[in-house]
């Protein structure tokens, strides 16, 4: 069977777009600009998030919406916001400096652990819901702050693997897989990655989708990593439609024993 086909068959769709690629992924912190570009073409992702405060102070900021705003659909992100007038107000200034009603709504409630404030969060993707922003929230790997987001009309939730740029991969698994069985939006999982068995585990769980940053940018070589984040991702979606096997306790020959001396 060709893989890439199968894969064809199964396009990740979100808030009504259909996209090829299950790997979002961030453009903070390259060694520089090219290194970012080359990272991006090689990882597939079709999706690409850009701070809209930070923009400016990155060394390769200028045009940097100009830049990619032909290579990929640019999710602008409201990192750095503490408050809902904050976040709000950020992801408009994006709306209008990008174009687009997309938003991935960061609301940060400590700054040591960069965990989301979550009361505010969902206070905030409310009101941009209502002011016709699609809302992909990075939020908590709780069901319970899930379902208010899909509730109040996020196009998908985005829980966090572990803190951002932490690299500790899936610290929770059991609360994610929670979470990407009760959904009734897109679960993305977001933050925390470290390495590809991370991301393919996201997907093997049930995830559909994975959004990171930090793995890539920051890897001895982001151009590889990017490619290996690529294919994990495949194969973690390629392995959760397979369906695994059920974990035993126990051994159970893998080969038949009829005929076998004794049997
Ligand atoms: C770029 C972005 O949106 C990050 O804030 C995101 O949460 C990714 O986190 P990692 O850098 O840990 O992958």
């Amino acid at each position: 069977m060709n893989a890439m086909n199968d894969t064809a068959k199964d396009p990740f769709t979100l808030a009504g777009k259909s996209f090829g690629s299950r790997l979002l992924i961030g453009t903070a912190g390259y060694p520089n600009r090219q290194v970012m570009l080359d990272a991006l073409e090689v990882s597939g992702a079709e999706i690409v998030t850009v701070s809209i405060r930070r923009v400016s102070t990155e060394s390769y900021a200028e045009n940097l919406w100009d830049l990619l705003k032909d290579r990929c659909h640019l999710l602008p992100n409201t990192a750095g916001c503490g408050t809902v007038r904050d976040a709000v107000l950020t992801a408009q200034l994006g709306r209008e400096a990008v174009g687009t009603d997309w938003v991935k709504l960061e609301l940060i409630g400590d700054r040591e652990t960069l965990y989301p404030d979550v009361a505010q969060l969902v206070e905030a993707a409310e009101e941009l819901v209502k002011d016709g922003f699609i809302v992909l929230p990075y939020c908590t790997d709780d069901p319970v702050v899930c379902q208010k987001l899909a509730d109040v009309g996020c196009a998908a939730v985005m829980p966090l693997a572990s803190p951002i740029g932490s690299g500790m991969g899936l610290v929770n698994p059991y609360n994610l897989e929670m979470v990407c069985n009760r959904s009734t939006v897109p679960v993305i999982v977001d933050a925390g990655i470290g390495t590809a068995s991370d991301a393919a585990r996201a997907l093997e769980i049930g995830a559909d989708a994975v959004l990171l940053n930090t793995a890539i940018s920051k890897a001895r070589n982001p151009v590889l990593m990017a490619a290996a984040m690529r294919d994990a991702v495949a194969a973690g979606r390629a392995a959760r439609r397979a369906g695994r096997i059920p974990r035993k306790g126990y051994a159970e020959a893998s080969s038949p024993q009829l005929g076998m001396i004794g049997s």
